[in-house]
């Protein structure tokens, strides 16, 4: 699903890291996890197409993202891909259920009866039945934060991109979180990249490794 190839990447001239190499198949959860800013939020950025990488190849669903167009990139992106940002990236704008719904609208569908549905079944799901009505504003880091996870598997995608996903949930809420990922990937056969600072969250992947700044390595208890 997901093949990357000695990747490099620099910002502002500066080396964030090179030499990553990483095949992620479906039905494979590999959680990603290493020190602060050595590039990790960058790497699944690189992988999403969102910033551009310096060298090296990634091919997600047998397409090569260097030489893509912006418009085939972000088809790729909205068909393929469900993105759990660590700044959330909630609009402010739409309520909870629009926000929730909106890959699904992306994605052409129109059929109101069978959004609401899908986008109820989510809210449920994250623990937030009932406050599908409500605007960004009014709710907590942690609602936040699942809202953006429902909005990230509203689509079933085939690839998950999750940056710290658990970081502003209690313990309980985080292992609810985790068991829906891992669902999404055993149950129905998407593939996902965790990066995450917490060793519970890492333990529920199937591969866990370090990023360096010269590439992934198996992590020491891996
Ligand atoms: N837009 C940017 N312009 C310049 N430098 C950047 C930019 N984005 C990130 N960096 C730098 O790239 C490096 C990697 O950042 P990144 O956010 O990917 O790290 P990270 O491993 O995800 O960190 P954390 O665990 O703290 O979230 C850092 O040194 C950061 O300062």
């Amino acid at each position: 699903m997901l093949e990357v190839r000695g990747l490099v990447k620099r910002h502002g001239g500066l080396p964030v890291f090179h030499g990553v190499d990483l095949a992620v198949a479906s039905g494979e959860f590999v959680a990603v996890l290493g020190e602060s800013g050595v590039g990790k939020s960058t790497l699944l950025n690189c992988i999403a197409g969102l910033e551009p990488a310096d060298g090296g190849e990634i091919v997600l669903a047998g397409q090569r993202l260097r030489g893509l167009g912006d418009e085939a990139l972000a088809r790729l992106r909205r068909e393929q891909l469900g993105f759990v940002f660590q700044a959330f990236h909630v609009l402010p704008h739409l309520d909870v259920a629009q926000n929730i719904g909106l890959p699904l609208r992306l994605l052409g569908r129109r059929d109101e009866a069978g959004i609401a549905d899908r986008v109820g079944q989510m809210l449920d799901q994250v623990g937030l039945g009932g406050l599908g009505t409500r605007l960004p504003q009014t709710l907590s880091g942690g609602q936040l934060q699942r809202v953006a996870i429902a909005r990230a598997l509203v689509h079933r995608p085939r690839l998950i991109l999750a940056d710290e996903p658990t970081g502003n949930l209690d313990p309980a809420t985080a292992a609810t979180v985790m068991d829906l990922l891992v669902d999404q990937v055993h149950a129905q056969g998407a593939a996902c990249v965790l990066v995450t600072h917490s060793r519970a969250a890492a333990a529920r992947a199937d591969r866990v490794r370090v990023l360096h700044t010269d590439g992934l390595r198996a992590a020491a208890a891996d």
